[in-house]
Order: C-alpha cells, then structure tokens, then sequence
C-alpha cells in the first residue's frame, strides 16, 4: 500500500520523502521493524519510541510517525516524516487499514469486566459452536479456532495489540470463521487496541478495583472500560452493577441488560442448586424458560447468563441457545479439579482480585476446612493486597503464602501488605517457594477439605526480576501425588 492511501483519511502532516512510499507493515517496537515497515514512535510508561527511531531506520523503516516535533537520525531525504495528534490511535487505524478491516467480515464480540473476560469470552465461542459457527476466541488463555490452540506467535496480552490483531483477524477470515470473541482489558481499551475494530456486541460483566494505579485512580478505570460501550454497536450489561448498568443507561436501543434484579429484560433467579447443578428460571418479559448449568455459584450464573444474552443479541434464538448450557465447561485454570487419591477437592483458579478470591471461596462448603495458597503479583495494583488479605481470612482457614510473579518486587514486601489485611488471629504460614507452599498446604489436608490454589491459573511461569522460571500449579499438584504414591514425599 502506497503511504498517500494509508494517510489519506486520517489527519496528518507528512514532511521529506515521498508520499508514494510502498508500506508493507506496521511496527511500533524499533527491534521488530522489517524493511519496508513504518516505525510509529510511542510514548511509553518505561520509554518512548523516539529513542529507538535510529534503529528502526537502520533494520529498513521506511517512513517515520510521530506525535511530537522532531527531526529524523538520518541524511536520508527520502524517509518521509508523518506528524499524526496521536500515534497510539494511528497505530491501531494503520494496523487495521493494512489489514483492509478484517473485523468488518466478521461478528466480533468483546468482553470486558474486572471478573470473567476469559471465561465468559469462552462460554459465547461454546454456545455459538454448538450452534454451528466457526469461532475464534482471543484473550488471556491464547488464541483459538474452533477449540484448537493456534501457534501464531504474538505477545501475549489479554487485549492484542492492534498491530497484531487485525493480521490475525485477517487470518480468521481466510480460515472462515465467521465470529471472534475478544477479551478487551481496561489497559487494552485505554491504550486503543481495540479502535477501528468493527465490535459488533460489547460485553460488561462488572467493575471492582484492579490496575488503579496503571490508569492512574478509579475514575481513569472507569473511562476506559466505557470505551468499549463508544466502540461496540450493541451492548450485553450486568444490570445489577452500578457501573455496568450506567454505562447503557443512555442508550436503552442499544443496550441490554441480564440479571438477577427484577428490572433487567434477561432476568435470572436460581430455582434449584445441588451438587454440581444449578437450575435457574429465565424471564425475558415475553417466555420463560427453565435451564440447568453445570456449575455452583452465583458468579457462574452472571457468567453463563452473560454469555447466553450476548449469543441472543447476536440473533440466535434462545430456545436454541439453552439447549447448549448445560455443556459449558470452564477454560483452564478456573476453578480447575485435580483428581487425586487422597479425596481432597483441590482446586487451581485465577483469582487475584479480592473479588474474585471471595467469589470462589464462596462457592465452598463453609463446613470443609479451607486451606488456600496465593500471594499478589508484583508490579501491580498495591491496594488489592490488602484486600484481597482481608478476604482470605474472612473464608479461609490456614492461608500458605507465597509468591505470584513477583516481577520486580519484593514477594516479602507484597506478602507483609497480605498480612496487612488478616484478621489479629488468622493461622497462616510463609513459604516463598511456591512448590513448598503447595506441597505444605497438601501435605496438611484431609479427605474433604479443599485447597484452593489462585492466582496462577493458566498460568506456566514464575515472573522473577526479569526471569521467566518454568512453573505450573497443576503440574506442581500432579507431582505430590505422584511422589506420594512412590513414598517420595
Ligand atoms: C503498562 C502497560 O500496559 N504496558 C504495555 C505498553 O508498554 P508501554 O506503552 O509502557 O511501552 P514502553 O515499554 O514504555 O515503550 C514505549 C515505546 O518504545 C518502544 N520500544 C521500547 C523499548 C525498546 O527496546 N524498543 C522500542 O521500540 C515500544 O515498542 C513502545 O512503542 O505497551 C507494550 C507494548 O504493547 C506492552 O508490552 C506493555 O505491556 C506490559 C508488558 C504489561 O504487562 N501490560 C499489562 C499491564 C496489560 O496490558 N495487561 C492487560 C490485562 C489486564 C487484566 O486483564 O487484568 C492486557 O491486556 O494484557
Ligand atoms: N463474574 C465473576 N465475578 C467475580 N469473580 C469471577 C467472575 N468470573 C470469574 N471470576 C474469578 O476470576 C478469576 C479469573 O476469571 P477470568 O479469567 O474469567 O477473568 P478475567 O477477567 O479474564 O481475568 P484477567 O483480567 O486476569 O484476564 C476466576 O478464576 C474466578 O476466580
Ligand atoms: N492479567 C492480570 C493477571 C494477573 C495474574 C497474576 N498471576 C499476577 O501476575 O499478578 C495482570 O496482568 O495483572
């Protein structure tokens, strides 16, 4: 594509070099720069691209973008300089544009919220497959077409950055899918991953407190989850949370709303619950309906009767679609059960939010003993620590703390702010190795109690200063009791 076609609808101000300039792509990180891309420069939290603009010359950059006054490294008058008001807008229109708007042939849903992105995310490409569409799913847990994991390579973010997710639309196009489900994170929404993304339904599942300090304070996190309501053309809301709910109250065309309130057009109440079921009553002021889920838990209802409504918005009919509920399974690492000889409900999930480590726990006997393991990841939020302390204590009973990628802190620090929030008589043990902290709390158990192990989930890494050290909690799990049955232990 010649830089002229690129630019032509966007507002900028192109100095030297020629506007016939061939692009082939679209880089923002100088290292990966191939020749012929245009190297956008980006004003970072660590650094900013105008430090690297040099680089991306010499690995072939053949025209540089930019939102401040500058003057390009080089005596190449052929290199033509762009000014653009925002090069992380541009970054995401270019992206798309090169792409030639794959979202456009595609229905693209996107899921946000503080909870459930990956798992509501997950339950819409379920119901939408068993209602024979050929699905993509994006987010935290990897890529996938039809079930099946795609290799692409990609950083790996709960939001893609635009660069790298229209070329991937692009591919599910080629591959046929005919709808994507997205995970747009607050951090991915405020940094524009998702502008010039056609979203055909928005998701809002809830809204607690997490990566406040990313955006600087609640009301930053606020606007830029609503960013998805601006970029969305249909909206699926949690009509029993304050946040969701005033973010359709506007636009009542455009939005719906699900829930347990009596007020909202999906309403839900649960009308029976026994090991491992729930049936629940939906009314949508037009019919009723009874249907059975698989699951226990009143944060598994919000999120298969999220991911129901958006599947009804999309036009499927729901009849159809809760035929389908009762198969929904959840991804990885939430709420997974690990078999074991001992009897023991171990469990791995993902909570590392206060409000979803309650949410889990509540879902617990409150008779069983509860025995959990997490700590906070380092170089994030510092005040859900002390929360998500206050939590563990209210539903635990013996608390092993440890390590969840400590990144550049100190996982001594992140834990003294845990203890910060225990109640004056919590019982809980230290073990900074998070192997030890789990085989300790195994080790402790009987048959009937629960471990619950958070934080990780998914997850296969420890993130130590700048190290990724192999690691996994099931895996870690597996091998206790594969030690146990050959007397290692
Ligand atoms: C705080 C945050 O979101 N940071 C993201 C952000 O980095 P940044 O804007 O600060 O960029 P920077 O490192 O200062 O660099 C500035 C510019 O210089 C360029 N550069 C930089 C260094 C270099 O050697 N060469 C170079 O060209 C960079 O490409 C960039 O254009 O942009 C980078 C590129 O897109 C991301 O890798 C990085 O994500 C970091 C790794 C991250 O962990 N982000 C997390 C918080 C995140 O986004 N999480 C959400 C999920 C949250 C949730 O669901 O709970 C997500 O969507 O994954
Ligand atoms: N609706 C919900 N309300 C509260 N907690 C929830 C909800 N859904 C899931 N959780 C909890 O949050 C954890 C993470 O769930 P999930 O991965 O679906 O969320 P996410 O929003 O994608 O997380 P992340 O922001 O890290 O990508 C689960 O393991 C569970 O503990
Ligand atoms: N998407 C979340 C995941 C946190 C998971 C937890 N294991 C941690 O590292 O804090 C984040 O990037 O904040």
């Amino acid at each position: 594509m010649q830089l002229a076609e690129l630019l032509k609808e966007w507002p900028c101000t192109v100095t030297g070099g020629s506007i016939r300039t061939i692009i082939s792509g679209v880089e923002d990180y100088a290292q990966a720069v191939k020749p012929g891309d245009i190297f956008v420069v980006r004003k970072g939290v660590k650094t900013t691209g105008s430090r690297f603009v040099k680089e991306a010359l010499e690995r072939g950059a053949v025209a540089i973008v930019s939102e401040e006054t500058m003057t390009l490294p080089t005596d190449d008058k052929k290199i033509p300089l762009v000014w653009v008001p925002n090069t992380a807008l541009f970054l995401s229109y270019a992206s798309a544009k090169l792409s030639y708007f794959p979202a456009e042939a595609l229905t693209v849903i996107a899921v946000t919220g503080t909870n459930g992105k990956t798992t509501v995310s997950h339950f819409i490409s379920q119901l939408l497959r068993a209602l024979h569409k050929k699905v993509a799913v994006i987010g935290t847990v990897g890529y996938f077409i039809n079930g099946q994991k795609q290799q692409t390579i990609y950083e790996q973010l709960t939001t893609l950055q635009a660069k790298e997710l229209h070329p991937i639309l692009k591919e599910c196009v080629s591959a046929g899918v005919t709808h994507v489900v997205l995970e747009a994170s607050s951090m991915g929404l405020q940094q524009y991953r998702l502008d010039h993304c056609d979203i055909d339904c928005g998701v809002f599942l809830n809204l607690s407190e997490d990566h406040l300090e990313d955006h600087g304070g609640i009301e930053a996190y606020k606007r830029a989850k609503k960013r998805l309501a601006d970029l969305s053309k249909k909206l699926v809301l949690n009509g029993d949370d304050n946040f969701c709910r005033s973010v359709g109250i506007y636009d009542k065309k455009k939005a719906c709303a699900f829930g347990f309130e009596n007020h909202n057009d999906l309403h839900v109440q649960v009308v029976g619950e026994t090991f491992g079921k729930t049936t629940l009553c939906l009314q949508t002021g037009v019919s009723e309906h009874i249907v059975a889920i698989p699951f226990v838990g009143r944060y598994h209802v919000q999120n298969t009767i999220a991911a129901l409504m958006a599947v009804w918005r999309l036009g499927c009919p729901i009849e159809d679609i809760i035929t389908h509920m009762w198969n929904l399974k959840l991804p990885e690492g939430r709420l997974e059960k690990i078999d074991n000889p001992l009897g023991i409900d171990v469990y791995v999930d993902y909570a590392h939010t206060a409000e979803a480590l309650q949410a889990v726990l509540q879902t617990f006997d409150d008779k069983k003993t509860i025995f959990l393991v997490f700590s906070c990841g380092g170089n994030r939020d510092k005040a859900k620590r002390f929360a998500m302390g206050a939590v563990a204590s209210k539903f635990a009973d013996v608390i092993f703390l440890t390590t969840d990628n400590p990144r550049d802190e100190d996982p001594i620090v992140i834990n003294e702010s845990i203890i910060a929030g225990f109640s004056e008589q919590q019982y809980y043990e230290v073990y900074l190795d998070r192997q030890v902290a789990i085989h300790q709390a195994l080790s402790k158990a009987k048959k009937g109690d629960i471990v619950l192990v958070a934080g990780k989930g998914h997850e296969r890494t420890q993130q130590m200063k700048n190290q990724m050290i192999p690691f996994s909690d099931q895996q870690c799990i597996q091998d206790y009791f594969a030690n146990l049955t050959t007397g290692d232990v």
